[in-house]
């Protein structure tokens, strides 16, 4: 097979599977992040975790907000992901509580504001200094492969892992279970992820 046509799968799955979950009813996401929910507030990896990043859902995507709360209120620190102005394609964790000041990205997904390089880099915090990364998929595999948005911002940021065996951080992926293929094709640059815990499963790989 060419790399055209290859290139030309992954992006038919990434539309059809981006259909999928924009499919999905209000009522339907919200028990879905309910599930979700449930399912991860009981693992050891959550309540180890005390630096744990996340996102705001977007198209679709699994709400991860119920386990933002759970985790504030159990004293730990939530981080959301960042596109870093100056380097192209990857991403700061930054802290995120009620309190911080919030604008969009270029993609239209809300992210904490980065004013002054200086001053905000105590609310910030390097990939390696994470204990737990939740991340937004679009479509995954049981054996932890994942397909993300197309940016590659992600294995990027992460592509120290593949040297790095130190169990941390712990990747974990957040999806409905309508995001679940038998198996993605893996590309030479793919992260794979330790876990992807759906709605219905989690998934270890
Ligand atoms: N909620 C959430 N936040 C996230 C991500 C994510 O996947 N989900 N990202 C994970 O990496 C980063 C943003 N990556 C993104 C990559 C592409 C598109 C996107 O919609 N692209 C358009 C076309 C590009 C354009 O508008 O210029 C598209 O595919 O339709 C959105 C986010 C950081 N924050
Ligand atoms: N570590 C890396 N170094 C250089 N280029 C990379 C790296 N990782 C990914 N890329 C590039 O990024 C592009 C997008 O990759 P891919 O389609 O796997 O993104 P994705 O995982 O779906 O997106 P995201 O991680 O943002 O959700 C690819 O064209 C690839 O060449």
């Amino acid at each position: 097979m060419t790399i055209s046509t290859d290139l030309n799968q992954r992006n038919q799955l990434r539309r059809a599977m981006r259909h999928n979950r924009r499919a999905l009813s209000p009522l339907q996401q919200k028990q879905a992040a309910e599930r979700l929910f449930r399912l991860l507030i009981r693992q050891p990896f959550f309540l180890r975790a005390k630096r744990i990043a996340l996102y705001l859902a977007s198209d679709g995507e699994i709400d991860p907000q119920l386990l933002i709360q759970k985790a504030q209120q159990m004293g730990k620190t939530c981080y959301l992901p960042v596109l870093q102005p100056l380097v192209t394609n990857r991403l700061w964790f930054v802290r995120y509580d009620k309190r911080t000041p919030m604008g969009k990205n270029r993609f239209g997904i809300s992210e904490p504001k980065i004013k002054n390089f200086g001053n905000r880099k105590q609310n910030r915090c390097t990939a390696k200094q994470l204990d737990l990364v939740l991340l937004p998929l679009v479509a995954f595999d049981p054996a932890g492969g994942r397909m993300g948005m197309g940016g590659g911002f992600y294995d990027r940021t992460f592509a120290f892992m593949r040297q790095h065996i130190a169990g941390k951080p712990v990747l974990v992926g957040l999806a409905h279970e309508c995001q679940k293929v038998d198996k993605l094709p893996i590309a030479s640059w793919d992260i794979p992820l330790h876990a992807v815990a759906s709605d219905q499963a989690l998934y270890v790989a």
